[in-house]
């Protein structure tokens, strides 16, 4: 786990000492979009544009779905990393599940980020959206990348489905308020806290935000009512990771998702989406977390559970 600086890899841990034992997530720096606005230096285009991916990064994760959600797997080519991240970060491999860097045979995901900007100075993360016409990075922001899947190329797959429509926009944007900070930074907030004070405050945050979300589902079948939305599948990414990992190498234990009637159902009524099952590949979720975060787990031995049975029926069809 490292970060580059000036364009040299350096090996270091999240520095928590300036903020009294709290992790506080950096904001990604590659910010463009994709479009057909006049000036656009991105346009949409078929194969012009490559996803780099974790299987196990629930960020990652949310791209890979609306690649999946928006038909554009023939248009949008892949590269999935370890799920080893050490001394090196994210580094391409031999690990079951993952890829070769299809572009450039890189070893190393930061090698990536150095073709865009020799000298750069920023964290190696995945998700990043590059551009194979002028070898530069679009995006690296999740939140972003999403939005640019759902409408920058519907011309090309002809797949109008909008997971932000422009009615339920402000609705949305309130869910993510809420469910960002609170459940899907939550979970690294409480893991990655290095003062009990820290960890306490986020791990209560996040239970209570939990219970809201389970009354809240208990009469309606999506977060911002009877439709699916992106919302859902920014939440859905966390859910899934929660029992085979927050709950113990995160130390997020209060409860496990499975105590959570309600929220179990609409994780399984989610992950039962055509198409979203082969996106979730628990091997990765849980070796990158237990292996990679040796500082929290030293012996880096990966849990052999939970047994969940996520094609159990949801019975929530009838919510809608
Ligand atoms: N805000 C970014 C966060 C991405 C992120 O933090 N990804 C993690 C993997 S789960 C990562 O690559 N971490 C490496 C690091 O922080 O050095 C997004 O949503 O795309």
């Amino acid at each position: 786990m490292g970060l580059l600086v000036d364009g040299k890899w350096l090996d270091q841990w999240y520095d928590t000492e300036k903020s009294d034992g709290k992790f506080v997530r950096q904001n990604s720096k590659f910010r463009q979009q994709v479009s057909n606005e006049p000036g656009s230096e991105f346009t949409p285009e078929s194969g012009r544009y490559h996803l780099y991916v974790s299987l196990a990064c629930p960020w990652a994760h949310r791209t890979l779905i609306f690649r999946k959600l928006k038909s554009l797997e023939e248009h949008i080519t892949v590269s999935v990393v370890s799920p080893d991240m050490l001394s090196n970060g994210w580094e391409f491999g031999q690990y079951q599940g993952a890829t070769e860097d299809h572009l450039f045979g890189a070893k190393y995901m930061h090698e990536i980020y150095t073709k865009d900007t020799p000298d750069i100075t920023s964290r190696v993360t995945v998700p990043v959206l590059w551009d194979k016409k002028t070898n530069k990075i679009v995006n690296n922001e999740s939140s972003e990348i999403i939005r640019i899947l759902n409408t920058a190329f519907n011309d090309l797959t002809g797949n109008q489905q909008d997971f932000y429509p422009a009615d339920l926009q402000e609705a949305i944007d309130e869910i993510n308020d809420f469910v960002y900070p609170k459940i899907n930074n939550g979970v690294y907030r409480a893991g990655f806290a290095t003062s009990k004070a820290a960890y306490e405050e986020a791990v209560v945050e996040l239970f209570a935000a939990l219970d809201v979300l389970e009354q809240k589902l208990a009469t309606q079948r999506f977060l911002a009512g009877n439709v699916q939305t992106e919302a859902d599948w920014r939440l859905f990414t966390t859910l899934i990771r929660f029992d085979p990992v927050y709950v113990g190498h995160f130390k997020c234990n209060l409860k496990r998702i499975a105590d959570y009637p309600v929220l179990s159902a609409y994780m399984r009524d989610l992950y039962q989406t055509p198409g979203i099952a082969e996106t979730v590949n628990f091997d990765h979720i849980k070796r990158h977390y237990y292996f990679s975060h040796d500082m929290i787990n030293p012996t880096q031995i990966v849990p052999l559970g939970p047994i969940m049975d996520l094609d159990a029926a949801h019975n929530r069809a009838a919510l809608s």
